[in-house]
């Protein structure tokens, strides 16, 4: 039975789900570090919302964890480079609370310009002042947006709605998606001059990391106010509270923060109480919004755990379900084509793998594909745990190199996939094919010949003479060994040849030791004599 840890408050729906699929769940909301730290090599998986810090001291205990699931949108709180060396899927829910968010940065934009926070809390405090608490409208101001993602974009569109002017930089965003909505993508520091209002919806990443600081509230209006509805350490908090101090800005409207919980004690902003207005990390906190990344993360915790991929996923290529359920058959493929080639030619030390695609099976996103062969190959020989995610970490580490290429498929099969081998003995390849009656090999080493991608072969290489194939016929059938199928393929008369015979039980050492020998007496020049099952 899988086990989940659930270290974040999320929607019951969620938890429910997670049972419902027969696994065992434990709900430790607010659970202190060492708790965590003693309990996370208990489970298969973990869902956090953004409190839980999932560094490398909590990833490299967590020896059983599968998938982190992440019951929102800003993984900043995961180490991502850890749990991809440890095999870890980690995924999120971006899509759930992005209307929350920009809902939350709209509301914070209006209650800032009206002071609607602070004639609240005076009231409350039996004070009645409507000139103190005198506001500006929206309307017509420029709205200046960091982050045209999917909060930033439909912050955009509200804040057209107000009659605000909307301008935006996003150095990663094609133009023609800001064009579709109207709003200029300017350089940064353009934004930050032109702006009555700045609103910031970045993830947190090295470049973001303070990107509001001294320098940037020194060159806005001073009639400008900032709505950070991101991430709290996108603002240097030190340099936000120069700048009110110096009167540099009129105000600003912060959900997030560089220290949460927010204390008297971590939070210079607090002094501010006429011009900063602060909510507790709310934007994605409503019914809705928790609903959706709850059930999102739980269905996705349990689909993973099956061994499906997430749909979101932060550390494996993306591949849309309808698209993967499409390109399982060449998945399955280049898996099985991984198998024989690690079974055949895997106790040679490796240099380097190739993988080639022709034919329908370039529509597919073809990185999960070269993943799964080299997940493949190194899965028989190593002992650590290899998946889709740490996959090419491992392959890397080991000195592997990879080389994915398409190429053109001119013959009358829909689809080929070919591996290539390099190892510091040889070069070998397989290709094979995938038809509606099943799996096929069509080429061992540029030979072609024609075989069920699953069984039990020997594969001999050795040079074309006669008498080989009688040889081994017959010391086969005197072991009672039953050939089903015999192939040769062979470059030339008396050139290089392979021959590849489909048997149905295993040979013992002694019967490979004698094929040896036998055709050595035939001075053939055997390269290779291999038994295998796929
Ligand atoms: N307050 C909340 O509760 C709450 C809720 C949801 C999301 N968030 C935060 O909002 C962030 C944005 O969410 P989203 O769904 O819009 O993400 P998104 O990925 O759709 O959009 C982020 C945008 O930022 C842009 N960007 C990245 N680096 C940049 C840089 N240096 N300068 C300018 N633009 C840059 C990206 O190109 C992208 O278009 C999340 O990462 C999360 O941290 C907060
Ligand atoms: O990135 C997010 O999804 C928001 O910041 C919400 O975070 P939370 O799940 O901790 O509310």
């Amino acid at each position: 039975m899988y086990k989940v840890l659930v270290s974040d408050n999320i929607a019951q729906k969620g938890i429910d789900i997670l049972e419902a699929a027969g696994i065992e769940v434990d709900f430790k909301p607010g659970q202190n570090r060492e708790e965590l730290l003693n309990s996370i090599g208990n489970y298969d998986g973990i869902i956090v919302r953004s409190m839980t810090i999932l560094n490398a001291e909590a990833l490299n205990k967590a020896k059983n964890l599968k998938v982190i699931g992440r019951a929102g949108t800003g993984y900043d709180n995961i180490d991502l480079d850890t749990a991809t060396k440890n095999g870890i899927f980690v995924f999120n829910t971006p899509t759930g609370n992005t209307i929350s968010a920009v809902e939350h940065t709209l509301g914070m934009i209006l209650s800032l310009s009206r002071n609607i926070a602070q004639a609240n809390q005076a009231l409350h405090n039996d004070i009645w002042d409507r000139k103190k608490y005198m506001g500006v409208e929206v309307k017509g101001k420029t709205l200046g947006i960091i982050g045209l993602g999917r909060i930033g974009s439909r912050v955009a569109k509200r804040a057209q709605a107000f009659g605000m002017k909307v301008i935006a930089n996003d150095p990663y965003l094609a133009p023609k998606n800001a064009e579709k909505i109207n709003v200029p993508l300017l350089p940064f520091k353009e934004v930050l001059e032109k702006s009555d209002y700045i609103s910031l919806h970045t993830p947190l990443t090295d470049e973001t990391y303070h990107i509001l600081s001294h320098k940037e509230f020194a060159i806005m209006k001073e009639t400008a106010r900032v709505i950070n509805c991101a991430r709290g350490q996108n603002i240097d908090t030190e340099a936000l509270a120069a700048a009110l101090e110096k009167n540099k800005i009129a105000g600003a409207a912060i959900d997030v923060h560089e220290e949460e919980p927010v204390k008297a004690t971590n939070n210079p902003l607090l002094s501010f109480e006429d011009r900063v207005i602060m909510t507790c990390h709310l934007g994605g906190t409503t019914t809705e919004a928790m609903d959706n990344v709850s059930i999102t993360a739980a269905e996705e915790v349990v689909s993973v755990l099956h061994s499906n991929l997430p749909e979101s996923p932060l550390n494996i290529p993306a591949m849309d379900p309808n698209e993967f359920n499409r390109a399982k058959p060449y998945i399955n493929l280049v898996t099985k084509l991984g198998n024989f080639m690690a079974k055949w030619k895997g106790n040679e030390r490796i240099v380097n793998l190739e993988v080639e695609y022709g034919g329908e099976v370039n529509q597919y996103n073809l990185k999960p594909m070269t993943l799964s062969f080299v997940k493949s190959i190194l899965e028989p020989i190593l002992d650590d745990r290899i998946n889709l995610v740490n996959a090419m970490h491992v392959a890397n580490e080991r000195g592997i190199s990879l080389k994915e290429s398409q190429i053109q498929n001119e013959g009358e099969l829909k689809n080929i996939i070919k591996v290539v081998l390099k190892t510091e003995q040889g070069e070998y390849s397989l290709a094979g094919t995938y038809l509606p009656i099943g799996f096929r090999v069509i080429e061992i080493n540029g030979l072609r010949i024609d075989l069920e991608l699953s069984g039990e072969f020997i594969i001999v290489s050795y040079q074309d003479k006669p008498g080989v194939i009688g040889k081994i016929g017959s010391i086969l059938g005197e072991a009672e060994i039953n050939i089903a199928i015999m192939q040769v393929g062979r470059k030339s008369f008396g050139g290089d040849a392979i021959m590849t015979m489909q048997i149905d039980s295993k040979p013992s050492a002694e019967i490979m030791t004698k094929i040896k020998q036998n055709l050595d007496d035939l001075d053939t020049n055997v390269k290779d004599l291999t038994y295998l099952k796929i």
